[in-house]
C-alpha cells in the first residue's frame, strides 16, 4: 500500500447556480477527520467531489493530494446507501472489488472480515434477507476489505444499534489506523470517539473544532469524550455549552 496522502479541497460549489458552500478543507495524512454539519449543507458532496463523482452541481476550485499522485485506485468509499447487488450473496458482494478488477478474490480474508462484522452466519444469504443494520455491516466489510490508503465513510454506522455501533466503530478504528479517513457523521458522540480532527461544514466554510488529545478510539465513558461530545452537540444545536 502506498503511504496515505493528505487531501486538500478548496473552492466553491454551486447547485442550480446558487452557492452551496465555499470551503477550504484539509484531510491530514494518516488520520481520521470527521465532517459534521446540518443536513443538506453539502457533506456528501465534499466526498463525491474528492472522489471525482457527479454531484449535480458545479465546483470551481482544486482538489489535490499531497503527493501529487492521482487518487484513482487509492480510495475506498462507503456511501450512505449500501449499494449491495441483490443477486449476489453477501460474501460475493463484499468480494466484488477484486472481481471487478479481474483479481481472484481472497475468500478466506473475506470470510474473516464477515466474522469481524458479525455476519459469519449470513455469508450465503442474499442482501434482501438481511436487516438494514446487517446490510450496513456488509457494506462496511466490503469497504474495509478494499484495504486502501484513503477511506471515505458516509454515515457508516447510522443503521446500527448502540452496542453494535460501538463495536463497529472500534473495528473501523483498528483496521483503518494510519489511513487518511474522512467520516461524515451526524453523531457528536461518534466524532468525539473517533476524530483526530473535526470539521463543521456550513455555507461559509469548514470550521475546525477541538478534539481531545487522547488517541482514538476514545472510551465512550472517558470524561474528555463526554466533554467534546457535549460541547459539539451544543454548538450544532446553536445553544450555549
Ligand atoms: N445529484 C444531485 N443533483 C442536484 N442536487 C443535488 C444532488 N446531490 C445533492 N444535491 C443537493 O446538494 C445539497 C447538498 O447535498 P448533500 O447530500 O451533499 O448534503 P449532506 O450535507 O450530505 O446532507 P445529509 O446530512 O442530509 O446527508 C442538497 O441541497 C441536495 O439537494
Amino acid at each position: 500500500m502506498t503511504p496515505p496522502p493528505a487531501l486538500h479541497l478548496v473552492g466553491q460549489h454551486q447547485i442550480d447556480s446558487r452557492p452551496l458552500f465555499d470551503a477550504d478543507i484539509t484531510l491530514p495524512a494518516g488520520s481520521w477527520t470527521c465532517l459534521l454539519g446540518p443536513s443538506g449543507v453539502g457533506k456528501s458532496t465534499v466526498l463525491r467531489l474528492m472522489l471525482g463523482l457527479e454531484t449535480g452541481g458545479v465546483f470551481a476550485g482544486t482538489i489535490s493530494p499531497s503527493d501529487g499522485q492521482p487518487l484513482d485506485g487509492r480510495i475506498s468509499y462507503m456511501a450512505q446507501s449500501d449499494l449491495l447487488l441483490p443477486w449476489l450473496s453477501v460474501i460475493d458482494n463484499i468480494m466484488i472489488g477484486d472481481r471487478l478488477r479481474g483479481v481472484p478474490p481472497d475468500r478466506d480474508r473475506a470470510t474473516d472480515m464477515l466474522a469481524r462484522v458479525g455476519l459469519a452466519d449470513h455469508a450465503q444469504k442474499k442482501p434482501l434477507a438481511l436487516s438494514g443494520g446487517m446490510r450496513q455491516r456488509a457494506a462496511l466489510a466490503r469497504t474495509l476489505l478494499e484495504d486502501r490508503p484513503v477511506v471515505f465513510l458516509d454515515e457508516p454506522f447510522s443503521a446500527l444499534d448502540a452496542g453494535t455501533r460501538a463495536a463497529m466503530q472500534e473495528l473501523a478504528a483498528e483496521l483503518l489506523s494510519g489511513r487518511t479517513v474522512l467520516l461524515v457523521t451526524h453523531d457528536p458522540a461518534e466524532a468525539a470517539r473517533l476524530a483526530d480532527h473535526i470539521l463543521i461544514l456550513s455555507a461559509e466554510g469548514a470550521q475546525s473544532w477541538p478534539v481531545p488529545a487522547t488517541p482514538v478510539p476514545r472510551a465512550i465513558t472517558a470524561p474528555e469524550t463526554w466533554a467534546c461530545q457535549s460541547a459539539l452537540l451544543s454548538h450544532l444545536r446553536g445553544v450555549p455549552a
